[in-house]
């Protein structure tokens, strides 16, 4: 195994300092095989997406465990969360083993498979989240993301099964009542394009719900991708009372607003919707105050004839995993020690992932990633990894530069492209 020595690295922004990786960990050797030179780079834990859709099994000709593990490696990952809404749904043992066994062949990023919670994702029962929880996967958190699970007997039940082994249920809150026929935010645009709108309330209403199932059952909750003002204060009052609950928001919930549903272009398309610029505001601040913990990418890749079609046809979700960092630095700044709180240590102390989301100290797994804060990108969709095009980011330039990853000291990334 080759030992590096990154000369002149800045951890999370401080003085510039020699670190030397051998052995697969940070080491206090003096010196190493390969010299990186990397001044003005800032040293991060390596990132943890808690929120990847990777369409292995069953549609590879979007995505694969290994073209998206090179998206995320490439976008400064060292662990992701693959989300069970595949084809055949992973709701059994057998799933979540080839999709874990898929990540570790690929060898880029450590994938951590999703179980369902309901059998094929349809909300009537409960899958087998015990042998999910048991197999070599090592499930803990379960969920149904692109559907909510309505029934609140069910949630019930699924946030008390998981109480046993201390697993989360992460919930795509979304009142299917209120959402039927939804193509966007429900406010002023949707009424001007004469849109069906999925309301705010749809997602509050069902977190509401959620937050007290949890403290009734004194399990964890987990919830995806906030994107409302009013969904903020529902979690801040659950949290003030010491309801076991989280939540993530997306990069582009914290960037983009309904208004760009104007232009018809799917590519804006995604559930839930883009909301509007006072949303977007309060995700901002509960992501500093820490009522949201943690930011998540909702990479959701499509196929071409998925997404370049009539707006009311085409399907819900957007690329994340490679624009994720400088989205969020063009929103938060350099703010490298909140930064790497929100998208390494917490999703990884929530997900209970050892190894990644560390201090970066002597004897510490290597998982990190060197950005460029001085560079500026725009965004090209031809240059992405994803096998997916659906960036609502091409041509916009963004802050940063994802230069290196290391998974475990060997690099996944190095001078910004692939190893592997
Ligand atoms: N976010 C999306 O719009 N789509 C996701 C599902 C989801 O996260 O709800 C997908 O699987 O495509
Ligand atoms: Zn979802």
């Amino acid at each position: 195994m080759t030992s590096y020595l990154l000369r002149g690295v800045s951890l999370l922004g401080a003085t510039p300092r020699d670190l030397v990786i051998a052995d697969g960990r940070i080491s206090d050797k003096p010196d190493a095989e390969e010299i990186i030179d990397a001044d003005g780079l800032v040293a991060l834990p390596g990132l943890v997406d808690l929120h990847t859709h990777l369409r292995e099994p069953g549609r590879e000709d979007a995505e694969t465990v290994e073209t998206g593990s090179r998206s995320a490696a490439l976008g400064g990952y060292t662990a992701v969360f693959a989300m069970a809404n595949t084809s055949p749904v992973a709701d059994t043992a057998g799933v979540v083993e080839q999709v874990w066994r898929l990540g570790r062949e690929a060898g880029l990023v450590d994938v951590q498979p999703i179980g369902a919670v309901t059998v094929g994702l349809a909300g009537k029962q409960l899958a087998e989240l015990g042998a999910m929880a048991t197999s070599a996967a090592n499930v803990r958190i379960f969920s149904d993301d692109g559907h909510c699970v309505a029934d609140p007997r069910l949630m019930r039940r699924a946030l008390e099964y998981v109480k046993a082994f201390d697993g989360i249920i992460a919930q795509h809150a979304e009142e299917p009542r209120l959402t039927e026929g939804a193509q966007m935010h429900e406010g002023e645009v949707s009424t001007r394009l004469g849109l069906t709108g999925w309301p705010a309330v749809a997602e509050e209403a069902i977190i509401a719900r959620d937050v007290l199932l949890a403290e009734h059952v004194g399990s964890r909750l987990h919830v995806c991708h906030v994107s409302t003002a009013g969904s903020v204060e529902v979690l801040r009052q659950a949290k003030a009372r010491g309801v076991r609950v989280t939540a993530e928001v997306t990069p582009h919930h914290l960037l983009l607003t309904d208004e760009l549903a104007a232009s018809y272009d799917p590519v804006y398309k995604v559930n839930p919707p883009l909301r509007t610029a006072s949303d977007v505001e309060a995700l901002r601040a509960a992501l500093v105050e820490g009522v949201i913990d943690i930011v998540a990418t909702d990479h959701a890749p499509h196929a071409v004839e998925d997404k370049e079609c009539e707006w009311a046809y085409a399907r819900p979700g957007m690329v994340g995993l490679e624009t994720a960092l400088p989205v969020v630095l063009s929103v938060l700044g350099e703010q490298w020690d909140l930064i790497a709180e929100r998208m390494s240590r917490t999703p990884a102390r929530i997900a209970g992932l050892t190894g990644h989301g560390t201090g970066l100290a002597v004897g510490d797994p290597a998982n990190l990633t060197l950005v460029d804060p001085s560079a500026r990108r725009v965004v090209d969709p031809a240059e992405l990894a994803s096998r997916s095009r659906n960036t609502p980011y091409a041509g916009t330039t963004l802050p940063g530069r994802i230069v290196a990853t290391f998974l475990r000291g060997e690099p996944t990334v190095l001078d910004g492209k692939a190893v592997k």
